[in-house]
């Protein structure tokens, strides 16, 4: 190669130049000049006279037809010619070229080449490059949009009137809205970080622990569940729990499961307010159901005593009767009716009722017919069945409940177990009661009348009968005369009771003749009014004629005469004992039904049971009599 000053200075400056060039003389087909990057990629020295052609090979045509080009354009570039270097490695690459038109020799060609296999390296870079600029660009306008959206979520979470927070999946809270944090005390350092259930929603109300795995909140993400509950707790900062309803939804993250959102209300107000309702609507349907109790007792009462509820009779022991009537029935005094069976006890508690300032409330009569202890104390406080969460409870009024604010007419009250005599005299004496198996107290404003065929004081110094509620029973005491004591009533009562009975079976009122009149003043009538009544009912029934056909089972006349005007307690009570006795061997110790003892004596089957029971009246007796007959 010739190195004259200007190609001297030429080579120089191709020699800084990194990327292989060299100077082509094609007439001479002879490398004018090369720089060191071209002599590495063609693996020749400085001093080696190179032929080109040598280094393109098989493809000088078309190389030829390049230079053409590049000759008459100016310049040109080409990658259809592949170099080969000295030691025989291939070069892909792209020749760009120009000329240089000399005066001296002819023009001279400059080769810039360029290896593909850098060439496409260096887009890949670049494109990689591009790439990433313009990842960092979007990169940067997410930050800026997810700014944007928390700055706006914020506001809108702060602004929301429910509590709102997020946990993860670990339970940590990641945000609490700033009406959360109101309602529960806790702050955004008391909760942020930390496993929000063990802080707020650790335990239920009846102090059962509440765990994690039955958590609904970690359900909904454990599950991937929307989860609403509405009947919670969750607990303050101050150890107070709110109740709570909430809606706990599972959030994603690109798909990939994040936790969930929180939703929640504090409904504690509300809920005490339907618990008020739900109190009050149970109140009003428990007045409804007393409501209707009284009205089928009061119904019945009325049907069985329309005809019969005034005390008739115009003897000096039943003038003094009115008068006592008239004197306690204002007041609230409890009183004590004595007197043997029939005597019209009954009638006196319905007329002391009837014209005190209670007349305008039921009167209820309680009859201990029940076997069981339980049995009578249910019928008389009440029973309250606790019913399952939800459900009403089943409650059933007492005789005593029902008769709140008007009267309580206990009837046989000896026969009242000792255990109930004693929780009766509590109720009386605290002015209160309780439902068994109810645990409220009711407030109580009743009278009580109550009523005795067996000689009450008898029991108490027996032992079966409480001192304190005999006392307290026996405020004000009325006796009822039997009706042998007081005959003269018999004629008014016999016309009253018939006609009763007439209306009844919607017939004519027979004639009462003087000898049947004269007869039934004879009688005994150990079973007293009550006796005569169902003597007088059966007479209507059988008398076919204008006159009243009478009767009578038992002994009249000498047995009349020859009792005494006035017996003492223990005669009469033996008087009864024998009476009943007699029935019972009639019916063959039969008590209840048509032809039963307790039909012939005008009295309930259970109170004759009561009777014999008390009397202490043996099989052997009526037994033996029978035989005898
Ligand atoms: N003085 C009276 N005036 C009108 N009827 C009467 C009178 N006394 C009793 N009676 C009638 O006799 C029947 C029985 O009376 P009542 O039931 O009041 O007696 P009692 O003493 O309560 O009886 P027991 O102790 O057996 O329950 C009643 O149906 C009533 O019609």
């Amino acid at each position: 190669m010739d190195s004259s000053p200007t190609d001297q200075n030429l080579s120089l400056q191709l020699e800084a130049i990194p990327l292989p060039l060299l100077v082509l003389d094609a007439k001479e087909d002879r490398v004018f000049s090369l720089n060191a990057a071209a002599r590495r990629l063609l693996a020749v020295s400085q001093s080696d006279d190179v032929r080109f052609s040598a280094l393109i090979g098989s493809d000088i045509a078309e190389f030829v037809v390049f230079l053409d080009e590049v000759f008459h354009r100016g310049s040109a570039w080409t990658r259809k010619t592949v170099l080969t270097s000295r030691n025989g490695m291939s070069i892909e690459c792209e020749i760009r070229a120009n000329v240089q038109e000399h005066d001296t020799h002819a023009p001279l060609f400059t080769l810039l080449i360029l290896e593909l296999s850098e060439l496409s390296q260096h887009e890949k870079q670049y494109e990689t490059g591009q790439l990433q600029r313009e990842g960092i660009v979007a990169w940067k306008h997410a930050e800026e949009f997810f700014a944007e959206l928390e700055l706006q979520n914020q506001l809108i979470l702060n602004a929301a009137g429910e509590g709102i927070y997020g946990v993860n999946t670990q339970g940590q809270a990641t945000f609490v809205n700033r009406a959360a944090q109101e309602m529960l005390g806790w702050t955004l350092e008391d909760l942020v970080g930390n496993v929000i259930h063990d802080i707020i929603h650790h335990h239920h109300t009846d102090g059962s622990v509440h765990h994690a795995h039955d958590c609904p909140i970690y359900k909904s993400f454990r599950f991937e569940q929307v989860m609403r509950v509405d009947d919670d707790v969750f607990w303050k900062k101050d150890g107070k729990p709110i109740q709570v309803e909430y809606v706990s939804t599972p959030i994603y993250n690109q798909k990939v499961l994040a936790g969930a959102v929180i939703v929640f209300r504090d409904v504690t107000e509300r809920k005490i307010n339907e618990n008020k309702l739900i109190d009050a609507m149970n109140e009003v349907a428990d007045l409804r159901d007393r409501l209707e109790q009284e009205n089928a007792y009061l119904q019945l009462e009325i049907t069985k005593e329309r005809a019969h509820h005034h005390v008739i009779g115009r003897s000096a022991s039943i003038q003094q009767l009115h008068a006592k009537i008239d004197l306690v029935a204002p007041t609230s005094a409890p009183v004590l009716i004595t007197g043997e069976t029939g005597t019209g006890k009954s009638i006196v508690a319905n007329a002391i009722h009837k014209n005190s300032l209670r007349k305008g409330r039921p009167l209820i009569r309680f009859k201990s017919g029940s076997i069981s202890r339980t049995a009578i104390e249910a019928e008389l406080f009440g029973h309250y069945d606790n019913a399952a969460v939800g459900e009403k409870p089943k409650m059933t009024s007492g005789a005593i409940e029902l008769a709140h604010g008007g009267t309580l007419y206990i009837e046989n009250v000896c026969e009242l177990p000792l255990e109930i005599q004693n929780k009766l005299l509590g109720v009386l004496q605290d002015g209160r009661f309780k439902r068994i198996g109810d645990n409220q107290f009711k407030n109580l404003d009743v009278r009580v009348i109550a009523a005795s065929i067996i000689d009450i004081e008898r029991e108490v110094s027996a032992g079966r009968f409480s001192e304190e509620l005999f006392l307290a029973l026996n405020v004000f005491p009325i006796s009822c005369v039997p009706l042998r004591d007081r005959k003269d009533d018999i004629p008014d009562l016999v016309t009253h009771l018939l006609s009763v009975a007439c209306e009844r079976l919607n017939r004519p009122v027979p004639k009462v003749t003087e000898r049947t009149m004269r007869m039934l003043k004879e009688y005994t009538w150990p079973g007293n009014v009550k006796e005569l009544r169902n003597v007088i009912e059966r007479a209507a029934i059988v008398s076919r004629g204008e006159k009243l056909i009478v009767e009578l089972g038992g002994a009249v006349g000498p047995r009349t005469q020859s009792a005494k005007t006035v017996r003492t307690e223990y005669e009469m009570q033996l008087e009864i004992r024998a009476n009943i006795v007699s029935a019972l061997k009639e019916t063959q110790g039969k008590v209840s039904g048509k032809t039963g003892a307790a039909a012939l004596l005008g009295v309930e089957p259970t109170t004759l049971y009561s009777r014999i029971k008390k009397l202490e009246i043996e099989k052997r007796e009526w037994q033996l009599l029978h035989g005898e007959s």
